[in-house]
């Protein structure tokens, strides 16, 4: 049977993320080796022409499940009949520029982006934000889109649990597929919590394993949160083909399902639990089925935990209240 193929937008598709993601969604790594993909590629006008030479490659590469490349710089029509959007362009921070400054520059991006993504996305429209401030501006196109359900909008903090997986594979000998259950709770900036206290390793549980509470709060919370610079100032770029990795884990995740026993973190809507203020896109532990995605229940939240998402939602709490007082939500 011939499938019919899915429509495939992602923005900022001549960046570096870009040029790192489109490649592996055309050979089927996103959906999966039997499903067809038509990529949109959405620019602003200064990046048509490099995103014109990236489609040039992706034709030289003949892959067989890549049945068309459109190239656009008008959202409207880069989101028409859109079934899975990676929102990866955005306005980066620059030297200068305040928080109020970053929020506003993205809302002018993340805010008709909603708009064109409600007006065009097809019916089942999957949205994955990886450009930062990627809750918040999840929280902005989400904002900018009434009739999509809210739990469509979807922001990036995989990269974070990938990362965090091998911190934890590296102190502890263990194979990072023997790890399972790991969270990130929050905000995707220094603020996160990566939780060990629910993971297992090799079906024991992590914290018990590790049991060395310095080199958690002193040495694996620091270096998983503050990675993204640490990358940054090592390569003098931010992380490219790491995150776009994440980008194909998590939409991957998202439609074909979490293996049994085990979950991942997805920046989501909070529906206020563990606290959580509702509306909100903070990351929490989620299995996934069938295309959709659940909160994991039920989980002890020791003092230690307590403290550190309180802390991170409590930044985005801030971030949505500034961004509400922009008029952007
Ligand atoms: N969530 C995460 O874990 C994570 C990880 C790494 C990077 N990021 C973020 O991802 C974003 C992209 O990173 P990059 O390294 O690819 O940046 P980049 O500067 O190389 O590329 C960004 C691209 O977006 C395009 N762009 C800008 N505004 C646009 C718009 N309105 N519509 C369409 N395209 C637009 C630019 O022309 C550029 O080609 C940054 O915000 C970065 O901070 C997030
Ligand atoms: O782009 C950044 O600021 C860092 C990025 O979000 C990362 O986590 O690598």
């Amino acid at each position: 049977m011939t499938r019919t193929p899915v429509n495939v937008t992602v923005t900022g598709a001549a960046g570096q993320i870009g040029y790192a993601l489109l490649f592996r969604i055309a050979s089927g790594h996103l959906l999966g080796s039997d499903v067809p993909v038509k990529l949109r590629l959405l620019e602003i006008p200064q990046g048509m022409k490099a995103a014109e030479g990236t489609a040039m490659e992706l034709d030289d590469c003949a892959f067989p499940l890549l049945r068309g490349i459109d190239i656009f710089d008008d959202p409207n029509q880069g989101f028409e009949g859109a079934n899975v959007a990676l929102l990866v362009g955005a306005r980066p921070r620059t030297k200068g520029m305040e928080r109020g400054d970053l929020l506003s520059a993205n809302g002018g991006i993340f805010k008709p982006q909603g708009k064109a993504i409600n007006d065009h996305a097809a019916d089942d429209i999957k949205v994955l934000v990886v450009g930062n401030p990627a809750n918040t501006n999840a929280l902005i196109a989400q904002a900018a889109a009434p009739d999509v359900p809210a739990e469509r909008f979807t922001a990036m903090t995989r990269l974070d649990h990938n990362r965090a997986i091998s911190q934890l594979a590296a102190k502890t000998g263990a194979a990072v597929s023997d790890i399972k259950r790991l969270t990130i709770w929050g905000n995707h900036s220094a603020t996160q919590y990566p939780d060990i206290f629910h993971a297992e390793i090799a079906g024991k549980n992590a914290a018990e394993v590790v049991s060395d509470e310095a080199w958690l709060a002193d040495t694996f919370i620091p270096t998983v949160a503050k990675r993204g610079a640490a990358i940054i100032e090592a390569r003098g770029a931010s992380s490219a083909a790491s995150a776009a990795n994440a980008a194909i884990d998590h939409v991957h995740t998202w439609v074909n399902g979490t293996a049994a026993g085990d979950w991942t973190s997805m920046g989501i809507p909070s529906d206020g639990s563990y606290g959580v203020p509702e509306g909100i896109i903070s990351s929490f532990p989620v299995t996934t089925k069938d295309g959709a995605y659940e909160i994991v229940q039920g989980l002890d939240i020791n003092e230690f935990s307590r403290a550190r998402i309180d802390a991170s939602v409590q930044e985005l709490v801030e971030e949505r209240d500034a961004v509400r007082e922009l008029g952007l939500i």
